[in-house]
């Protein structure tokens, strides 16, 4: 059912659950947005505000230190004061009075009867335009730039130790630049018909710069379409694309085991390009597996995709040795590519858990890798920039299996000329993604 709420009520409410109920923003964003019944403008201030907030959060807690005099005991008090503080410094087409007037409604809105809350944030926010924005002294350049960029020390720190400060200062802030809305079209398709269509349905479509299969759409909105509905087209980030494209496909009958499936965007690509045979789809979360079977079946594939709930370091318990043409290890990992995407990820992410996932990235690869067929492909990929879940599981992963080796490639507009591509999210402002390609020794 569809609800009348305003962009910024919209934006608050997920907000709240984001912030205080340790949400996934994307989730709660589509979730409030499809029962919500706004404009498509106003759907994208929605985003924008959420994505922007989230993205900013250091900065913006940063500036509301100093002018907070009472506990904010009220669940929506912080998160209303962010999001306004946010549209106050980075919304030049917002007048502060606006913003004023938009928080004043929410707070009466959001709070509970009698309170005084509406004060607390107008006087606040009255505060702020007067002090204006501050910054840490900028010779502490680690703190300086984490709190302007809004990142943990930690992985400034991260980032200038393995790529420079200058390129830290790059990729930080392309960082925070709002995600594309980038769509693959399905090899079924043909292709400029779909591009066509987009433009005709006022999506202002581009071809991206990475992949002759993506396409980059002036604002969001598509699954509601019919391309999408019909599986022409799917909602993929040019990077996580590359990934398949990577693997050699012809028209010899396939057996592929995709490892790490859900919710299955890899597992459907691949689906398109098998002739004869067929793609068996693991996850450990067996509920997460409709999500790769609706998907298959939208894209039209379904009859090719087999699913089963299984713990990939146990798969030799039921698939025999030489049994897959093709592997995809998509492994779990920190995310640290999709900092723009999912904004929330910079604050739960620790160094600790690179290496923990590196132990688990390996044992997964130990365990499929027998299964793959003598003249086979092994992908390995994350949507990590880490070097610990990314080149490191490479180099123990051939120093364990001697009988492998790294198998360059050639993909529609990018090549690989090690057999390893990582693609840094300033790149081309797409997700950050790092490709490996194994083969047999001969
Ligand atoms: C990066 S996501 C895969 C994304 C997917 N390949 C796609 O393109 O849509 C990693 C997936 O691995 C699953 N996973 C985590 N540990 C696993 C394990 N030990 N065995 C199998 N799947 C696992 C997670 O549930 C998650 O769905």
């Amino acid at each position: 059912m569809s609800t009348s709420k305003s962009a910024r009520a919209i934006s608050l409410e997920t907000l709240i659950k984001v912030l205080q109920d340790k949400s996934y923003s994307n989730i709660s964003l589509n979730n409030s947005l499809n029962h919500s019944d706004l404009s498509q403008a106003d759907q994208n201030l929605a985003t924008k505000i959420v994505y922007g907030t989230i993205q900013n959060r250091l900065f913006l807690e940063y500036q509301l230190k100093g002018l907070v005099r009472t506990k904010l005991t009220e669940k929506y008090l912080k998160p209303l004061l962010l999001m306004s503080i946010y549209q106050i410094v980075f919304l030049d087409k917002v007048p502060n009075r606006a913003v004023l007037d938009e928080a004043n409604k929410l707070a009466k809105q959001f709070g509970k009867h009698h309170s005084s809350g509406y004060r607390v944030v107008n006087g606040i926010l009255r505060s702020f335009i007067r002090s204006g924005v501050i910054l840490p002294d900028a010779k502490d350049e680690i703190k300086y730039l984490s709190v302007k960029e809004s990142m943990p020390e930690w992985l400034v720190k991260y980032f200038a130790n393995h790529w420079g400060m200058d390129r830290t200062k790059k990729l930080l802030e392309s960082i925070n630049q709002p995600a594309k809305n980038s769509v693959r079209i399905s090899s079924l398709c043909d292709k400029q018909q779909v591009f066509d269509q987009l433009k005709a349905e006022g999506y202002e479509p581009k071809w991206s710069n990475l992949s002759d299969n993506d396409v980059i759409l002036g604002h969001g909105g598509v699954s509601q379409s019919d391309l999408f509905k019909r599986g022409k087209l799917t909602i993929q980030d040019e990077a996580a694309s590359l990934v398949v494209e990577s693997f050699d496909f012809g028209s010899n009958e396939e057996h592929i085991l995709d490892a790490c499936s859900a919710p299955g965007g890899k597992t459907v690509q691949m689906a398109e390009r098998i002739v004869a045979g067929d793609a068996t789809a693991l996850d450990i979360h067996e509920k997460k597996l409709h999500l790769v079977k609706e998907n298959a079946k939208r894209m039209n594939v379904a009859d090719k995709v087999k699913t089963k709930a299984c713990d990939a370091r146990k798969v030799q318990d039921i698939f025999k040795q030489g049994e897959f043409t093709k592997i995809l290890v998509d492994a779990p990992c920190s995310g640290l590519g999709l900092l723009r995407r999912k904004p929330e990820i910079r604050y739960t992410k620790t160094e600790r858990d690179l290496h923990n996932l590196q132990k688990i990235q390996l044992a997964i690869l130990d365990s499929v890798s027998p299964l793959l067929k003598e003249d086979g492909e092994l992908v390995y990929s994350t949507c990590s920039i880490s070097v610990e879940e990314d080149e490191a599981v490479v180099e123990q992963f051939l120093k364990q299996h001697p009988n492998f080796e790294l198998k360059p490639f050639k993909l529609s507009k990018l090549e690989s000329k090690t057999g390893m591509l990582k693609i840094m999210p300033d790149q081309d402002n797409n997700d950050g993604f790092f490709i490996a390609k194994f083969k047999m020794r001969g």
